[in-house]
Order: C-alpha cells, then sequence, then structure tokens
C-alpha cells in the first residue's frame, strides 16, 4: 500500500515537474455574498492552477459560480476568504490602486459587449489601456497582434463601421497589446454569430498556441469549449470536473447537454476570414486527440491527475 502511494506520488511530481507553471492560480477560495439564512456560497473552497500558455474554458449551469471565480482571479471580485495568485502577485491582499495598476498591466479582459469606446478607431481603442497607462506601445508586437487578429485592413475604422466579430476581434488585440499574463474572457462569443465566434475563438488559441499568451474563458457554448487545452466544470461554486482537451461529446455529455444543434463549423474550411493563419490551429476535432496540442503535451496539467490542480474539486 504504501508503496503504491510512493509510485503515484513519484508519478504526480513527474507529472507535475512536465507542466508548465501556473500563471495564475487559487487556493481555497469562498465568496459568499449575504448573510443569515438568504445567504449564497457562490465559491465554496476552490483551489485551481491557470497554466501558462493553455486556454482554459470554464463551464457549468447558471449561478454555478463562474462569474464570480473569474472576477475574483482578475481583481474585480474580493473573496471572502482564500488566496489568489496572478504573476507571482497575492491579488486578494493588494489596495485598490495597486489592483487598478495590477488590472491595467499584467491582467487583459475581453467581455461579451466588446466594451470599446465608439468615438476611438480600432487602432486607438487597441492601445487604450497602454494609453491610459502610459506606457509605450510596442509596435512590433502591436503589428503582430493586429495582424493575428486580421483587422490591419481596418484599424482606422470605428466601432460602429465594424461587425460584432471585428469589434470582438479588436477587444481581443485590446486585452493582448499589453502583453497580460493572463486574459479573461467572458462570454466572449456570446453575442456573436457562429461565423464571428470561429473567428474570435480561432484568435484566442492562436494568441495561446503562436503567441505564448494565457488565456481563461467563460463560456456555455460547448462547441466554443472545444477550443481549449483544457475545460473546468464548476457546479454550486465547486470544480466538479477538470477535462484535458474534451472533444465536444465528452463536454457535452460532462454538462449534461443534447447534441441538437448542428455544428456551424462542419464543411468549414481552414481558411476563412483569417486565412492562411487560421489553418495554423487544429480544428477542434485535432484539439481532442489528447495527445498535443500547440506543443503542449496535454495531460500535463489537470488538476486531478497531479494534484497541483483544482484540490477543492466538488468531488
Ligand atoms: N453581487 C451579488 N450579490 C448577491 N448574489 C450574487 C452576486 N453575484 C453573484 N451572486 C450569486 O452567486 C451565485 C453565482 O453567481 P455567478 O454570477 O458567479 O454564476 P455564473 O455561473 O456566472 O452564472 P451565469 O452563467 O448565469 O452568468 C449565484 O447564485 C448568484 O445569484
Amino acid at each position: 500500500m504504501d508503496l503504491a502511494r510512493g509510485r503515484h506520488r513519484a508519478a504526480q511530481d513527474e507529472q507535475a515537474a512536465t507542466d508548465p507553471p501556473a500563471r495564475a492560480y487559487a487556493r481555497d477560495l469562498v465568496r459568499t455574498y449575504g448573510t443569515g439564512p438568504t445567504q449564497v456560497r457562490a465559491l465554496d473552497g476552490v483551489s485551481v492552477d491557470f497554466a501558462q500558455g493553455r486556454l482554459t474554458a470554464i463551464m457549468g449551469p447558471s449561478g454555478s459560480g463562474k462569474s464570480t471565480l473569474m472576477h475574483c482571479m482578475a481583481g474585480l471580485d474580493q473573496p471572502t476568504s482564500g488566496a489568489v495568485v496572478v504573476d507571482g502577485v497575492e491579488v486578494s491582499a493588494l489596495s485598490q490602486r495597486q489592483l487598478t495598476r495590477l488590472r491595467r498591466t499584467r491582467i487583459g479582459f475581453v467581455f461579451q459587449a466588446y466594451n470599446l469606446v465608439p468615438t476611438l478607431t480600432a487602432a486607438e481603442n487597441i492601445t487604450l489601456p497602454l494609453d491610459i497607462a502610459r506606457t509605450p506601445v510596442d509596435r512590433a508586437w502591436f503589428d503582430e497582434v493586429v495582424d493575428a487578429v486580421g483587422m490591419r485592413a481596418r484599424l482606422h475604422h470605428r466601432p460602429n463601421a465594424l461587425s460584432g466579430g471585428e469589434q470582438q476581434r479588436v477587444a481581443c488585440a485590446r486585452a493582448l497589446v499589453g502583453r497580460p499574463s493572463v486574459v479573461f474572457a467572458d462570454e466572449p462569443t456570446g453575442n456573436l454569430d457562429s461565423r464571428s465566434s470561429r473567428e474570435v475563438l480561432t484568435f484566442l488559441r492562436r494568441s495561446v498556441d503562436e503567441l505564448g499568451q494565457t488565456v481563461v474563458m467563460v463560456t456555455h457554448d460547448p462547441r466554443a469549449a472545444t477550443y481549449a487545452h483544457r475545460v473546468l466544470l464548476l457546479g454550486d461554486g465547486r470544480i466538479t470536473a477538470d477535462l484535458d482537451a474534451p472533444t465536444r461529446e465528452q463536454i457535452l455529455a460532462a454538462v449534461g447537454a443534447d447534441d441538437e444543434a448542428d455544428d456551424p463549423r462542419d464543411g468549414a474550411t481552414t481558411s476563412g476570414p483569417l486565412t492562411g493563419r487560421h489553418a495554423a490551429v487544429p480544428a477542434p476535432g485535432a484539439v481532442s486527440t489528447g495527445s498535443t496540442t500547440g506543443g503542449v503535451s496535454t495531460g500535463s496539467t489537470t488538476g486531478v491527475s497531479t494534484g497541483s490542480t483544482s484540490g477543492g474539486s466538488g468531488q
């Protein structure tokens, strides 16, 4: 028994040694709202690591705590107890002023509603966080990000002259232009049609595989989640599943949904709006092979296997 436990521990250590470092993590995160009998425990002891160079999707039923987790991770909400660390900094211990600075410099945000400034051009929107922080724009990186989102030809358009998908791609570029430690995307495709969703998800995945970014995305859409290296499921404020590069079928089974809708990607070419670069991203089916994704060995960061993540899983 001891021998078996020792072997298991050694396997865990070996696994942990191959894991990419965590860009952000939470330990024993609890967030309650209200007091007394009406108190809601939105997060009920969540521990999770978000590894560098991975796209993680967070799913779960309405009210399961997805937004609360993301807001606590991003320093937009204060946990009741527990710790959040981003880029080695304990977010939960920062003053408001320090938090603002961290959010400006180390964290990128993508919201469902794009949140672009209507009077600014796409280019001005992209550099806005840097301009506010009075940080010089790294032009080479700006160009790389703009090309990656395929927005070079529309940089001088204002948001009302852009489609929803284009606006969200501008928002993605804005989130990445400061080379944040981690990008948090809250339902980034919630307002988009299937084609625009594909564009945005393809870009988010490419930003991880090709630009080395770290992205955490809340989504209700199993199709969107197939773009992720890893899918976390929340239920009643706890992590109930931690899936490594799951197929759409595995995601549907985990969330208990039927596979009713046609997949809009059926019959889609690998080029699409992002042309040649688009093809560099594995098709979602390829993401789910469980072998390697984007040069990162899958299976290396799931908490269940390493013990380093989702320690608070609700099992
Ligand atoms: N500011 C708040 N005040 C009181 N209760 C809140 C507050 N924010 C969230 N809650 C409660 O916490 C729980 C988790 O909410 P949260 O928004 O994190 O869930 P979610 O999984 O993101 O839901 P959805 O998918 O509907 O956006 C819910 O019961 C919600 O009603």
